[in-house]
């Protein structure tokens, strides 16, 4: 499977060196979509890839599949061009909180008969969530979420501050780099308005602490995770990184759990 991402950070640069430098297996990174070659070029030698700053010839390139490891604005303005193309695996989920996004995307997928892969990030559960929720008896879905004060707010704190309680639909709004998790949640069952969140500063804390508590006519259940970061960019989990690679494993595999 040949891959292209968007995006060249942090999660981009874990894909890179996992895919192209370690794995041994049939998936390559070949294409990187950038907004500015000149800053990334080293990439090109490194990893063995071609950067494009055109949308259009980085579609038509070598690849099966988009990977998006940007932003929410990136999903906004590229993604509906790349479902034309390509099967797209999405980790700036929080994009679709933008129902009519999220219509139009899901509208062009059937059209042009492509998938939309939303990992899991760096939660877990969905599996769960998602069988609870077969006949519709999910009940409520609450995330509580700890980072590092400096990862969510630049004012320096002593002491842990709650720095947002509502829905998801509001915490993504404010929260763009730092909550996508709700989203994925939000589209696992009960949808934007009818999940909650609790966004917590802690300055006392290295991980991302993510609590997501389900109840429901299955019963309840409580998923805690505590994300190691990833060192070039603390906001993000490792194992959101990771998701990206287990989803693309995922589907290359015959046999299919969950
Ligand atoms: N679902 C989940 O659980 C999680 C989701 N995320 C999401 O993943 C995203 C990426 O995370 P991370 O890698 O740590 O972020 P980084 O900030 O390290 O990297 C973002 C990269 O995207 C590039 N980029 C931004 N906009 C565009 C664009 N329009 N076209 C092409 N490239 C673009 C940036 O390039 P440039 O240098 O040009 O700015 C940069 O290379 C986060 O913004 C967040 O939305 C993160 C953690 C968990
Ligand atoms: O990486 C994390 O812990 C979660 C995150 O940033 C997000 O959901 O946007």
């Amino acid at each position: 499977m040949n891959v292209g991402l968007i995006g060249a950070g942090a999660i981009a640069n874990f894909l890179l060196k996992e895919i192209n430098l370690s794995q041994k297996d049939t998936i390559s990174v070949k294409s990187v979509y950038v907004r500015n070659k000149e800053k990334y070029e080293a990439l090109e030698s490194e990893f063995g890839v071609k950067l494009y700053t055109d949308l259009h010839a980085f579609l038509d390139s070598e690849i099966d599949i988009v990977v998006e490891a940007a932003n929410v604005e990136a999903v906004k303005t590229l993604i509906p061009e790349c479902i034309k193309k390509k099967d797209v695996v999405l980790i700036s989920v929080g994009a679709l909180v933008d129902n009519a996004l999220l219509l139009e995307v899901e509208q062009l997928a059937e059209k042009h008969n492509h998938f939309i892969h939303l990992p899991s990030g760096a939660i877990g559960g969905l599996d769960l969530l998602q069988n609870a929720h077969a006949l519709g008896t999910v009940t409520s879905v609450s995330i509580t979420t700890r980072k590092p004060a400096h990862s969510l707010i630049d004012e320096p704190l002593t002491e842990e501050k709650i720095i947002f309680e509502g829905k998801a639909a509001d915490a993504i709004i404010q929260f763009p780099k730092n909550i996508n998790v709700s989203i994925v949640l939000s589209l696992a069952s009960l949808g934007i308005h009818h999940t909650t969140v609790r966004m917590i500063a802690d300055p006392h804390i290295e991980k991302n602490i993510h609590q997501v508590e389900m109840k429901g006519e299955f019963g309840d259940a409580t998923f805690t995770i505590k994300n190691n970061p990833l060192p070039s960019n603390p906001k993000t989990s490792y194992l959101a990184a990771m998701s990206i690679l287990g989803t693309l494993k995922r589907l290359e595999s015959k046999i299919k759990i969950g």
